[in-house]
């Protein structure tokens, strides 16, 4: 659906030259909710800017439904733009419009008439649940549901995808789970596929079904969000992942509290019990200290935070044990006290 090939973007200023974008491909699928992470500076808003073109790529090729947008006449370019809505960070409403207006604006020029525009934006303010909202002005409204107006403005032209530009930053954790609901209803109800570029892994770990991680405008990571979450490579990855789903905070504190080696057991979908037969095996005593399981795409990702003890009270010898929770798909790393972990072999 989307295929952006080795792009490119550079922008020069007067003594220097900033490479934002440095030769990332990426795929995107119908249907898919497409995240793409990185910090601050990462590359991501020029990224996704590039998909509709609103920031031309200095090389690479974007096609979006086979279609290389940067080959197209500016009037083909404007009527493939309007198959792509997005949304962004502050909404960006006009305020001297009422909510009507605003979600009017797109289908000005559409041929449709006056009457079938109040009709179809009566239908999209009813389906981001915000009618009773229509006549009054954007200063009346919090900001979740501004980007509810935001969101019925970004599907007034039937678009066949959303590029969503740190949709939810500005709001509250409550209303960010409410507009992320809405964003998958959106893509489930309508079949619009979704990219979304947001600095919190929390945001793609609620509603996406694949993952970019950027740095300093590359692409350091991708695939699927349960297995980039199940066994993350890069570094970075890791630590998003972590401040995700609370391991690194749960970490810090238990390592003040206990001089034994702590050990994380990581693992999706364990088929044996695995505590129990640690200690039926080999004589290991596991005393859990933490446990969290998140659910991606409805498949566990469980993380344990435990020590170890054999049965004279001693650090076990780790051989068997890793090699036994290997062949159960349970990674064991040993939580070292520094930022980074070791991991056991
Ligand atoms: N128009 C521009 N002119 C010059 N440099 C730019 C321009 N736009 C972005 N940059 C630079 O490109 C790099 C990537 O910026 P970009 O906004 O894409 O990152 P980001 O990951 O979206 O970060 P943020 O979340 O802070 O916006 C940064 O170093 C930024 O300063």
């Amino acid at each position: 659906m989307i295929n952006l090939t080795d792009i490119s973007v550079r922008f020069t200023q007067k003594n220097s030259e900033v490479v934002a974008v440095d030769q990332v491909s990426l795929q995107v699928d119908k249907g898919d909710i497409y995240g793409i992470v990185g910090y601050s500076g990462a590359g991501k808003s020029t990224l996704v800017r590039v998909i509709n073109l609103l920031q031309k790529p200095t090389t690479g090729k974007v096609i979006v439904e086979g279609k290389n947008l940067v080959d197209l006449s500016p009037r083909a370019l404007r009527e493939e733009r309007k198959k792509i809505g997005m949304i962004f960070q502050h909404f960006n409403l006009m305020t001297s419009r009422t909510i009507a207006d605003n979600v009017a604006f797109p289908l000005k020029g559409s041929g449709l008439s006056k009457q079938e525009i109040a009709a179809k934006v009566d239908h999209l303010l009813s389906l981001v649940g915000i009618l009773d909202k229509k006549d009054a002005y954007p200063n009346k409204l919090s900001g979740g549901q501004k980007q509810r107006v935001a969101i019925a403005r970004a599907l007034a032209n039937d678009p066949k995808i959303l590029l969503c530009d740190e949709a939810t930053s500005a709001l509250d954790p409550k209303t960010t789970l409410a507009i992320l609901e809405l964003l998958q209803e959106v893509n489930q109800k309508l079949g619009i596929t979704i990219v979304i570029i947001t600095h919190e892994m929390q945001v793609v770990k609620e509603i996406c079904n694949k993952v970019a991680v950027m740095e300093t405008g590359r692409v350091i990571e991708h695939g699927r969000v349960v297995d980039i979450f199940d066994e993350p490579k890069a570094p970075l990855t890791r630590d998003f992942i972590r401040t995700a789903t609370h391991v690194e905070q749960a970490e810090k504190k238990l390592l003040r509290y206990t001089d034994k080696t702590v050990y994380e057991l990581k693992f999706s979908n364990a088929a044996e019990p695995i505590i129990i037969e640690l200690y039926k095996r080999f004589a290991v005593t596991a005393d859990i200290l933490y446990g969290n399981i998140e659910f991606l795409q409805d498949v566990p990702i469980g993380t344990l935070l435990v020590t170890l003890e054999d049965a004279n009270g001693q650090e076990p010898s780790l051989t068997e044990v890793s090699a036994y929770l290997a062949e159960q798909g349970v990674r064991i790393s040993k939580v070292v006290r520094t930022e980074n972990k070791e991991v056991i072999v």
